[in-house]
């Protein structure tokens, strides 16, 4: 049977490793419960075997895929490929060249590719559709199946590039499948960030091996693994809903609010020394509990607290490994983190530092001024003066285009503060979408925006935008489960500059105006009557 031209069998692709299976257990019995569970695609992968065994193991499977219609795939050895009559071969970078591979197993066998850089994705388009038919994009995460690689993991905004190098090329013909590192918790998320930025390109699949492979169950294991391809919307935060729902209402906030003062969220502060103090009296103004914590050994601990969130806040940089063991750390328990890039395109070090955590983890909420927003988009590096955004970054438009693209990229909730906030939810008509593929761009995203006026000591005073973090994080971290991120993001915003707008009013200086912003947080939390609150949300209604 040619497969080659089937685009479908990629969706769930089982790599074999033999050097995991649990007691009981044979390469085979694990192939068979995966292919009778559902598994599209399988690939023997076994580096150590001696040839007579892997050929003999190989006839083995090949008959199972046979008779369940899977494609048999194998890894690098092209004549046990051919010995057995496999359906394709498999090479890395540093195996037979392609063109070498296609002139020996002939037209009708399927071959795939490992690619990770958009170099190889130029020479495979150059090569055009007779050659390579696949290619498997990785290492996404670190892996424990390819021992000492030597390759760096790319995480999802490195496959991203690889989608948009295939759209650049127009290598239309090539399938795509996520590799390494890939389990159920993260999967979900790959699915969903792994867009090509013009929305045409996902990923066509995921392949993985010790989900599998180590499982005592594997149909289960597959059957499982299925459910979160079949699915059209995503919500990584477990039970918390990131669907927005329609424009939320000063009842909405007040149920927001309601929530931390039940739930009293501990909010882990990852932040800048300026940052610390205040943001830790702005949390326990709104009722929430402050840890300001970057010990690294108690972040398992921390986020396992009921309510617990994090605010990561890349001010003065803590050390990389730490930042990303709590990035791990809350997005395994599916607890929200709110990352505030400071000072984002200042510098390459801050710059470098905040692209490595946005490529390894997943955020309910990216804030920051326009600078870090427009940095961060790719529109606009030199919007920053240390960590405050300069005047060029005031085009309104420009901003809108920043925040949706950063909202689409990261599938996040994006806020790009300053006299007027944009909020960008990473919805279409309130819904998330997993590896759209559907053409859905940055310019199809929901918009809103929050105004009080010009409030000049909101802009004078440090940590102020920092401190927005912590109220977003303390709203959000107060979530019940059926609450709504969005909801409590805009509640948190609307709420802040509210807050500002009364301790600017008659305010003779930024000193006091310090003060006065966290005795109204203070005095508008405890009433909890947002019909009261000055600043006021709306919707960016495109068709306007
Ligand atoms: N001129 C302004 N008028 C009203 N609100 C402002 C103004 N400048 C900043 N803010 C508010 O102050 C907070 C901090 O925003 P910003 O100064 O942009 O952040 P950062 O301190 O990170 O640069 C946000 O809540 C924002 O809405
Ligand atoms: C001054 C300064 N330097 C490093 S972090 C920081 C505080 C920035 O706070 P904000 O982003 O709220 O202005
Ligand atoms: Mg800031």
């Amino acid at each position: 049977m040619n497969y080659r031209k089937d685009t479908d069998v990629y969706k769930l692709y089982l790599v074999t490793d033999s050097g995991m299976l649990p007691e009981g257990t044979t390469l085979f019995s694990q192939v068979e419960k995966a292919v009778k569970a559902g598994i599209t695609l399988v690939q023997i992968r076994e580096k150590d075997s001696d040839t007579k065994d892997f050929i003999a193991e190989a006839l083995e499977v090949k008959k199972l895929c046979n008779e369940y219609k899977v494609p048999l795939i194998i890894n690098d050895r092209i004549d046990v490929a051919l010995a057995i009559g496999a359906d394709g071969v498999h090479v890395g970078q540093d195996d037979m060249p392609i063109p070498m591979v296609r002139d020996l197993v002939g037209p009708d066998m399927i071959i795939g590719w490992s690619v990770g850089k958009t170099s190889e994705v130029q020479q495979l388009a150059e090569w055009g559709p007779d050659y390579v038919d696949y290619i498997g994009i990785g290492t996404l995460f670190p892996t424990e199946t390819k021992k000492n690689s030597k390759k760096v993991p790319m995480g999802p905004q490195g496959a991203i590039r690889i989608l948009d190098a295939l759209q650049e090329y127009k290598a239309d013909w090539c399938r795509t499948v996520g590799i390494g590192g890939l389990h159920a918790p993260n999967i979900p998320r790959v699915l969903y960030q792994c867009t090509s930025s013009d929305g045409k390109r996902a990923l066509d699949g995921i392949s993985l091996v010790s989900d599998i492979m180590a499982s005592p169950t594997a149909d289960v294991a597959t059957k499982r693994l299925l459910e979160f391809l079949d699915d059209t919307t995503y919500s990584y935060l477990g039970d918390l809903n990131l669907q927005s729902n329609d424009e939320p209402t000063s009842h909405d906030f007040h149920d927001v609010l309601a929530q931390v003062a039940k739930n009293r969220p501990l909010v882990q502060h990852v932040t800048n020394k300026v940052h610390q103090n205040f943001g830790a009296n702005v949390t326990l103004a709104l009722g929430a509990s402050p840890i300001m914590s970057e010990i690294e050994s108690e972040v398992g601990e921390l986020c396992r607290i009921p309510n617990a969130a994090l605010l990561l806040n890349t001010g003065s940089v803590a050390p990389l490994s730490m930042l990303k063991t709590a990035v791990a750390a809350y997005n395994e328990v599916t607890r929200p983190i709110v990352f505030d890039p400071v000072g984002y395109s200042a510098t390459t070090t801050r710059r470098d530092l905040n692209d490595a955590l946005l490529s390894y983890g997943q955020y309910a909420c990216i804030k920051g001024n326009s600078g870090e927003i427009l940095g961060l988009a790719g529109l606009n590096s030199s919007s920053m003066k240390g960590v405050d955004a300069t005047s060029t970054a005031s085009d309104a438009e420009l901003i809108q285009s920043a925040t949706r693209i950063v909202a689409y990229r990261y599938k996040t909730i994006a806020v790009c503060t300053g006299e007027t906030d944009y909020i960008c939810d990473g919805t279409v008509g309130g819904r998330r979408f997993i590896s759209t593929g559907s053409g859905i761009g940055p310019d199809d995203l929901d918009m809103y925006y929050v105004q009080d006026g010009h409030i000049p000591m909101m802009g004078d005073i440090t940590a102020s935008g920092c401190s927005l973090g912590s109220t977003i994080a303390s709203l959000v971290g107060g979530l019940g489960p059926d609450g709504s991120v969005f909801n409590a993001v805009v509640a948190a915003i609307v709420l802040y500059k509210s807050a500002g707008r009364l301790a600017a009013d008659g305010c003779d200086g930024s000193g006091s105006f310090h003060v006065r912003l966290i005795d109204n947080l203070y005095k508008l939390t405890r009433v909890n009557n947002p019909d009261t609150w000055s600043a006021v949300l709306k919707k960016i209604d495109d068709s306007e």
